[in-house]
Formats: structure tokens, C-alpha cells, sequence
């Protein structure tokens, strides 16, 4: 069959969230679908609802129902059939998934960077500053690196947190490297090496999710997985099921392709900062037992004040 021509004659609807961040990835997979299928975007036509997520803004968003917030209409609209896949922020994906609804593709990660603006480094904050985050890794990274500073909660969209920002609201504040990228706002603050400033589970990484049982789907999709970004998202996404991880929990980790392999590094905090535990695994790219098994070493090594956050084996 003639694949180029079987498509050619179809159309895709791609459901998205509508906030700016959003529809720049949306509009991105679409152009990346057109191109692995040589069709014109036309045919992949882009529908954004408004989530729960952005609706409500005014609390973190771990108080008000965590990541099912990002996804709950646009899984409604995917069971109706009124959309054939979603684009998400892997970041922003609950680590457990309804089996009726299929990881696809995932594309190739961006810069999985965390940059901080409002200061050239965690170390050159001033002294007791305030900074912005409402993600409990940032808060509890900061605090672990600088307990003299107040943290303050900041959602909102990257816009709303800079005029948040510019608003003096802050001194400083954080954002992905790869979101202010697919906005347009690459000269933003001062990008915080990777080595030694771990960022969230699945960042910088756009999942692709359609029906499980929609095969014309997930065919059209598999022509943008890119495999070293599924392998590093889904250890990552392992890691997390293993720690019994949610938006609750302070979990920072980097998977990379390493020789045949992954190298994956985790941290788990307490939310104050205070405690932390790190880990290390090199494993074979398809061996979602190897991150489980770090997450029940990390847990088993933790304090009590880092486990209560948890709901790991280990805990
Ligand atoms: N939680 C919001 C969110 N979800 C994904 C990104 C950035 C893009 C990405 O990591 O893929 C952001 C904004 C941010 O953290 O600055």
C-alpha cells in the first residue's frame, strides 16, 4: 500500500490545551506530522479546549486536584471521538493512565534545562530573596541549595509569571528551557546546568496520546516517536510510578542515552528542602524494572520526612 497516499486523503483532529505554551506545541507536532507524512498541515486540523488546569489560577496546583487537572477534558473529548490525539507536555501527564488511551509517539525532547530568571545563578540570589514557583520541586530544590530564601507560590501561564515577576512579586523565578523556547523567548534568563539543577520528570518532552484501539491513529502517529526520547520518558514516568510520585511530590530526574543504554539521576526531597536523597542507575533502554527498582532503593534510604510524600513500595 502506498502510505503516502492513504494519508493524504485523511484528516486528524489534534486536541490541545488553549494556553500560548500549548498551541506552539500543538502547531509544532502538526508540522511535524506533515512533514514525516509529506500532506499538507491542513489535514491535521488543531481543536483547543480550555483545561481546568488554566481555569483556575489562584492556587497551587497540587491543592486543587494535580495533573488530572491538564488532561480531564481532553479525555472526555478523546472518548467522544471528537478528537483523534492530544499533544501534552509529557511534564504535565499523570504518571498512571487510563488503559483505553495509548502513549503513541513521543517527540524528540527539547532542552530539558530549567533556566532561572531574576538572578546568573542559584548562587548569585541575594540573600533572603523571594522567588516564584507553585512546582514543589523548585521550591524544595531551591530551598535544599538556599534555605535562606521565601518561596511563593506563582502559577499561571510563562506570561503571567513573567509580569508576575516584573510585577516585583518576586526577586526571581523559574521556567523550562524548552517552553520559553517554543514561545519565542530564547534570550530569557540564564539556563541552570543539568548536572547540578535536575529538572521534572518528562520536561521538555510533547506526548502524543490517541485510543488505545484506534489503529489509523496510531499508525499516523508512530511516524514522529522519536525512540531515545519514548526510552528516557518512559524510565522517567517508571521512576515516578515507583516512588508513588504526584505533582505533591519534590522529584527531579535526567535520563540519558548512554552508551547502548540510559543513565538515570534522581533526587527526592522533602518539600522544606531539608532532606534529599540521590540516586544513580545505568541500565538497557527497554528495562522499565531497573527505575523501579532505583525508586525502591532511594525510598528505602529516605527519612520519614521525604517517604510521607510518597507511596512507593519502598514506603
Ligand atoms: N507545568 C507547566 C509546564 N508544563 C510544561 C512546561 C514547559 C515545557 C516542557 O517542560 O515540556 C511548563 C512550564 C514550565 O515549567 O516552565
Amino acid at each position: 500500500m502506498d502510505t503516502q497516499k492513504h494519508t493524504q486523503n485523511q484528516t486528524f483532529r489534534l486536541g490541545t490545551r488553549r494556553s500560548p505554551l500549548a498551541m506552539a506545541q500543538a502547531e509544532e507536532t502538526r508540522d511535524r506530522l506533515a512533514r514525516a507524512h509529506g500532506i499538507d498541515p491542513a489535514h491535521i486540523e488543531i481543536v483547543a479546549v480550555t483545561a481546568s488546569g488554566d481555569r483556575i489560577q489562584d492556587r497551587p496546583l497540587a491543592e486543587i486536584g494535580g495533573k488530572a487537572l491538564w488532561t480531564k477534558e481532553l479525555d472526555a473529548w478523546l472518548d467522544a471521538g471528537e478528537i483523534d490525539f492530544a499533544a501534552h507536555s509529557a511534564k504535565d501527564v499523570e504518571t498512571l493512565r487510563p488503559d483505553r488511551f495509548a502513549i503513541a509517539a513521543v517527540l524528540e525532547r527539547a532542552d530539558v534545562r530549567d533556566v532561572l530568571i531574576g538572578a546568573e545563578s542559584i548562587a548569585a540570589i541575594p540573600q533572603g530573596a523571594v522567588v516564584g514557583t507553585s512546582a514543589p520541586r523548585r521550591a524544595a530544590q531551591l530551598l535544599h541549595a538556599r534555605p535562606d530564601c521565601k518561596v511563593v507560590t506563582f502559577r499561571g501561564n510563562v506570561a503571567t509569571r513573567l509580569s508576575k515577576l516584573a510585577a516585583g512579586e518576586a526577586d526571581a523565578t523559574f521556567l523550562a528551557a524548552a517552553g520559553l523556547q517554543r514561545l519565542g523567548k530564547t534570550g530569557t534568563g540564564h539556563a541552570l546546568d543539568e548536572e547540578e539543577w535536575l529538572p521534572a520528570p518528562g520536561q521538555a518532552a510533547i506526548l502524543l496520546e490517541c485510543r488505545s484501539d484506534d489503529a489509523r491513529t496510531r499508525d499516523f502517529l508512530a511516524a514522529v516517536d522519536h525512540a531515545p526520547s519514548r526510552a528516557t520518558v518512559m524510565a522517567e514516568r517508571a521512576l515516578l510510578a515507583g516512588l508513588g510520585g504526584s505533582c505533591h511530590s519534590p522529584i527531579a530526574v535526567l535520563t540519558r542515552p548512554e552508551g547502548d543504554g540510559l543513565l538515570m539521576r534522581a533526587a527526592i526531597f522533602s518539600p522544606d528542602g531539608a532532606e534529599h536523597i540521590a540516586g544513580e542507575a545505568r541500565f538497557a533502554t527497554d528495562d522499565l524494572a531497573a527505575p523501579t527498582q532505583l525508586a525502591r532503593d532511594m525510598l528505602g534510604r529516605a527519612p520519614e520526612a521525604i517517604t510521607v510524600h510518597f507511596e512507593g513500595a519502598g514506603a
